[in-house]
């Protein structure tokens, strides 16, 4: 903002918000509000039956281009250079900047502009630094005796100081004595009584009529002492020869007297009192303002005071001092200062006359600006419209990010660099997601930032915030990422879900998780477990070895169809078989090495306006499609099936919501449909790849650690004596199998990373700091990096399920092991899972024993890309029948 806007209409204008609201000024904002409240972008004003304005606050597209603010302030500007005609007569007023009109007001704003270059900035700074010195001073003493201030008052007089070094070199130490007549006379012209009076309003209402006879309400014996004090000082100058770091107004214009020949010696000396004593006025009341306002906003919220004392003291470990560099580079100082200036802008209404006829279109119509006619833009109201400024009322400094990019480094949270458009993300495709993970951890430490494209991400692997995340603050950061998702029965799975709908739907699939129907669902898993062992028996007496993911992934989707679905599926583990092939290409397509597969991550919006396409494959669809014939087909018999579709369908329409006070289904039978087709075709997803992922590396681990394999073998022998045969009791009885899958779990965590968005805006401690998570920041947990972190994992590449026995387990946070995520999102078919773990392997090592082949890895190597599960390759293990069997 430059000065010649800082004061564009008379004084009475200014506000004083906090301090003492006066009748006129509630007044406008009374008017503003009504203004707003029929949303009128646009309305006719009557001012004293005179002068027509046309009052607006609009910054809607224009021609779907410009928007009317837009037009008339910059676009058509030479048709609104002009403000409204106040024909000051009085000598060194009628050539203030503010009220200057046409060629002289371009002449004079253009000499004046050199005044406020970079480099004239930079040595002013020198001298506000100097004030301030002296205000912090004054500001010790206080704190320690009163311990308050006058705000206002204090900073009249530290800006008053600042605009008399900084314009004329004068040190004038008003902070020292509040009856300085400099304080006392410029506070009187910001609110003399006349503003009070309806004589205020005779410059507005009838100009001419001001013109005549007003113009000494105006140009008062206070307003006198400011022209005054400039003469005496401007003789005195003309006697001397000292330069001083001023505004040096004189030199300019007599440099364009030389160019262009027509100003007088008496003129010249005219406008630089004019601008002189303008500047003096428009910075002093219109800063001490919006200091006092700032100090206000910091003092009601202390989140972003402290916030901003952090983003200080980190910048002089830079800087050393504060100088015009460390505030240069203070984004978040800036955005505090804008959003106090959008809250309270000090000039309540901006205006333009129109000085050649011109018009628009306008919603349906046009509208015709005839020359002579004001356009107003009340600021105020602009400012608290919730169609530019959501929740207006809320101080939010927020709103004024530019970049993205400071969001971490301005807390002073490490993290790699950002590249612009990707963030972080550049290249991902092409990498081996756990490794990565591994080394950015390493380098970056358990707390640090990270953007998927523009958005931020914080990255923890520290248990303390993860709890506090996951779950003692989980109202915080209920959902994950916004991924709006617009193909039918897709946009409901509960893994994209937000909010309330989230929660509805999450507490009506749960029940399908008691122990009562895992233990019903555990006998099927048996009868598949069983169907396994006659593929694998096979296998081991023909060929003796086996491709142990694409076996596993046979006999989960086996199982997931038979307990979700009731469906039985015949020829499972045929290689070509639809069913494994749709489902192996949904978790692991071509994308995911490509940057496409960036795209949901990086710019969601954008995404659901034109990616779905790359998600919601034929792959996908026949899944879809299978579940609608399905439900089809029920839907037209009496069958019971007891199963999870029965279950959801059962819970979710038992639903309500109230209307009119009654209770009234939540949802549509059409809706209800839609939901179960989303949570079966989810489970039979999310149930598939992380089980059959799950039992290949424990396959693989019993493998290369025979003698975990015998144990768990002694330990299946020994239950059986018990149990007779392998069955729900007796996987729950086994402590040691528990260990074992938990340490797979450990070592290989099927979902790589579990993430969460912020839904309200939240602060922790932490290290020496402070972390401050905002609304729509993401939180990212990567937990392969996690359960290989050497603080809760010793010796991490070793596979040792006795870190989970009684003992160990109690020595470490349960916030360290994340495989099924944490809190009330956490994986709903965990149990499920489990169940389903435990039966198969049980019953797989009573039968059989596992041994490395040659194509057997040293390591199991996961597939590169941008894998959000992992994909072990070249998983091959020899398989032979114990002879005990
Ligand atoms: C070893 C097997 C499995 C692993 C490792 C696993 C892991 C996970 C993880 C890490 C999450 C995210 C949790 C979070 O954000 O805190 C998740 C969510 C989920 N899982 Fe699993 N999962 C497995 C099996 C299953 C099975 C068998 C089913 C279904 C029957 C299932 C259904 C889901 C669903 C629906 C969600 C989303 C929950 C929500 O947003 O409320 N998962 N799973």
């Amino acid at each position: 903002m430059n000065c010649g806007d800082v004061c564009p209409v008379p004084m009475r204008d200014i506000p004083q918000l906090p301090v003492e609201p006066r009748p006129n000024i509630l007044l406008l904002l009374l008017l503003y509000t009504h203004e707003c409240a029929y949303n009128h972008h646009l309305l006719a004003w009557e001012t004293g039956g005179v002068l027509t304005e046309s009052t607006w606050n609009d910054l809607t597209f224009l021609k779907k281009k410009d928007g009317l603010i837009k037009a008339t302030f910059v676009k058509d500007f030479d048709h609104f250079v002009d403000r409204r005609n106040l024909n000051f007569r009085k000598k060194i007023v009628r050539k203030w900047l503010s009220i200057l009109k046409g060629q002289e007001w371009k002449d004079i704003r253009s000499s004046v502009t050199p005044a406020f270059t970079t480099g004239k900035i930079k040595r002013m700074s020198l001298l506000i630094k100097d004030c301030v010195a002296k205000l912090c001073s004054t500001f010790k003493t206080v704190a320690q005796s009163e311990g308050k201030m006058d705000a206002k008052l204090t900073f009249s007089a530290l800006t008053m100081d600042v605009i008399a070094r900084c314009a004329f070199g004068l040190k004038i130490d008003t902070l020292d004595n509040k009856d300085d007549p400099f304080i006392k006379n410029a506070q009187f012209i910001f609110n003399p009584p006349s503003s009070k009076t309806p004589l205020s309003v005779l410059n507005f209402m009838y100009p001419k009529l001001f013109a005549m006879i007003g113009e000494s309400l105006f140009v008062t014996k206070e307003l006198k002492f400011f022209f005054e004090l400039i003469e005496n000082m401007m003789r005195e100058r003309a006697q001397s020869e000292q330069m001083r770091p001023s505004l040096n107004l004189r030199g300019k214009l007599t440099a364009r007297r030389c160019q262009c020949g027509h100003l007088r010696a008496e003129e010249i000396k005219e406008i630089v009192m004019g601008q002189s004593t303008l500047f003096m006025l428009a910075g002093f009341d219109t800063t001490a303002t919006t200091l006092t306002n700032t100090c206000f906003q910091l003092a009601r919220n202390p989140d972003i005071q402290e916030k901003l004392h952090e983003t200080i003291l980190r910048k002089l470990d830079d800087y050393g001092d504060v100088c015009h560099e460390t505030v240069q580079d203070m984004p978040y100082l800036e955005q505090i200062i804008q959003e106090v200036l959008r809250f309270y802008p000090p000039v309540l209404r901006i205006e333009r006359q129109c000085t050649k006829d011109i018009s628009y279109d306008y919603g349906n119509g046009r509208i015709h600006i005839k020359k002579g006619m004001i356009v107003t833009v009340p600021a105020y109201a602009l400012h608290h419209m919730e169609e530019y400024y959501p929740e207006p009322e809320t101080f939010d400094p927020e709103r004024y990010v530019t970049s993205t990019f400071n969001y971490f480094s301005d807390q002073g949270i490490p993290g790699p660099k950002p590249v612009p458009l990707f963030g972080n993300m550049w290249g991902i495709w092409r990498k081996n997601i756990s490794e990565h993970d591994v080394t950015q951890v390493k380098k970056y430490g358990k707390v640090f930032g990270w953007f998927d494209g523009p958005q931020p991400n914080l990255w923890i692997t520290d248990v303390e915030l993860i709890k506090a995340i996951f779950v003692k603050d989980f109202d915080h950061f209920a959902d994950r990422r916004t991924i709006n998702f617009k193909t039918k029965v897709v946009r409901k799975w509960l893994t994209v879900m937000r909010g309330q709908e989230w929660k509805d739907i999450r507490s009506s699939v749960t029940p399908a998780f008691t122990t009562g129907k895992i233990k019903r669902m555990s006998l099927l898993i048996k009868d598949c477990v069983d169907k396994l062992n006659n593929t694998i028996n096979a296998v081991a007496q023909s060929e003796g070895k086996m491709n142990a993911k694409l076996t596993f992934s046979a006999f989960t989707m086996d199982v997931i169809a038979r307990c979700a679905f009731g469906l039985k599926i015949d020829n499972l583990g045929d290689k070509d078989d639809p069913f494994i092939k749709n489902a192996q290409f949904i978790f692991n397509p071509p994308t995911m090495k490509t940057p496409l597969i960036l795209l949901p991550f990086m710019y969601p919006k954008l995404f659901s306006m034109v990616g779905e396409s790359l998600f919601v494959t034929k792959q996908l669809k026949f899944f879809l499609q299978l579940l609608e014939n399905m439900l089809r087909e029920r839907a037209q018999s009496e069958q019971k099936y007891n199963d999870f579709i029965e279950v959801a369908d059962e819970a979710i329409s038992e639903f309500t919501k109230k209307v009119d006070g009654k209770p009234v289904p939540m949802w549509s039978p059409e809706e209800i449909k839609e939901i179960v087709m989303g949570q079966s075709t989810l489970f039979m997803l999310a149930g598939f790849d992380t089980t059959a992922t799950t039992l290949t590396n424990t396959c693989f681990q019993l493998a290369r650690n025979p003698d975990i394999q015998e144990k768990l073998h002694e330990t299946i022998l020994r239950k059986l004596e018990d149990y007779e045969d392998v069955c729900h009791e007796m996987v729950q009885d086994m402590p040691y199998l528990e260990q074992i899958i938990h340490e797979v779990l450990r070592f290989y965590p099927p979902a790589l990373r579990i993430e969460r968005q912020c839904t309200k805006d939240i602060s922790y401690d932490y290290g020496n700091g402070r972390v401050y998570i905002k609304k729509g920041v993401l939180v990212t947990v990567p937990v392969y990096a996690l359960h290989h972190l050497e603080e809760y994992y010793p010796d991490h590449e070793t596979f040792d399920p006795e870190r989970w026995d009684q003992e160990n387990k109690a020595n470490r946070s349960p916030y360290s092991f994340m495989a099924f995520g944490s809190g009330p999102r956490n994986c709903v078919g965990m149990r499920f899972a489990m169940e389903e773990l435990k039966v198969a392997i049980s019953a797989l090592v009573q039968q059989f024993r596992f041994f490395p082949v040659a194509e057997t890895p040293e390591k199991l190597r996961f597939d590169d890309g941008f894998q959000t599960a992992l994909q072990p390759i070249n998983a091959i293990v020899g398989i032979e029948r114990r002879q005990s069997n």
